[in-house]
């Protein structure tokens, strides 16, 4: 087996992914609830904090940005990404090489694969160029598996999430990053089929603390290696505390009611 190449992006094999390509996928309104993230400085900054193992950004972000952050941030390029102003049948466009990801300073490349989507097979044939321009340049690869497409009923049931979980490991991702399928049990499920590649789950839309961090806590004992996680941090007025609390449920296991506990210590 490959040795593990997303260990640059990880702490003792646990991760805590802070994705902002928001900007992209969802547009300005993601901005809304916290006026001050729309200022990428803000969010780099975040970044700094030591429950964050990496920074998902595009391209854009990275080359304005990152020069500045390169020895406290670990970056996660994405390399394709698409508006939501895009009607059609789930696609990304590819708007970064690896090669280029690599000469940015990037420690792992990140890239969205929507099973099931019309668009399946060449999203997969992309894929296959980013992962394999990983390898050569010692980048970890993040796969953000969503199945989703008119063909697809139930794109949230644990089954169709288990089979995305799969598809990371089939086509050679090292981390694969998939929606929270509901509960302990279905997460064990999704970590089983994906076999040595790592699981993270998704951030999701803002949840209060506790229900947030109850999922946390569950997709962490079901073998989850931890979460890639936007807006339920960065649309909160006090984005730093949940961060303290994610560090001592992601890294100490600790749980949801004594981290938010050692969370508000801090302030
Ligand atoms: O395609 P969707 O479901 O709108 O979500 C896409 C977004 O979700 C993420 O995968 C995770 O972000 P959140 O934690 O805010 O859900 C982002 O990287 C991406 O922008």
């Amino acid at each position: 087996m490959l040795p593990h190449a997303a260990d640059d992006i990880e702490r003792d094999g646990k991760s805590l992914i802070l994705a902002y390509d928001h900007g992209l996928e969802h547009g300005p309104v993601d901005f809304e609830p916290n006026p001050d993230t729309a200022d990428p400085e803000r969010i780099f900054e975040l970044a700094t904090h030591e429950a964050v193992t990496s920074l998902a950004v595009q391209k854009g972000l990275a080359e304005a940005y990152y020069p500045d952050y390169e020895d406290e941030v670990n970056l996660l390029l994405k390399l394709n990404g698409t508006s939501n102003l895009w009607r059609g049948e789930p696609d990304s466009a590819v708007n970064c090489t690896a090669e280029y990801a690599a000469e940015l300073g990037a420690d792992a490349v990140g890239f969205t694969v929507y099973g099931g989507s019309n668009h399946e097979v060449e999203m997969a044939e992309e894929f296959r160029e980013a992962q394999e321009g990983a390898r050569e340049h010692d980048m970890g690869v993040v796969m953000w598996s969503y199945p989703r497409g008119q063909g697809l009923r139930n794109d949230g049931s644990p089954d169709v999430i288990s089979y995305g979980a799969r598809l990371g490991l089939e086509l050679g991702a090292d981390v694969v990053k998939v929606k929270y399928p509901g509960s302990a049990e279905a997460m064990g499920h999704a970590v089983e089929m994906a076999g040595p590649a790592d699981v993270v789950m998704s951030g999701g839309t803002m949840r209060d603390d506790k229900a947030f961090l109850r999922n946390v806590s569950n997709a962490i004992d079901a073998g989850a290696t931890g979460i890639a996680v936007g807006r339920n941090v960065f649309q909160r007025d006090q984005p730093e505390r949940i961060l303290d609390a994610l560090e001592a449920v992601i890294f100490q296991e600790v749980d949801p009611a004594e981290a938010l506990a050692i969370a508000e210590s801090d302030d």
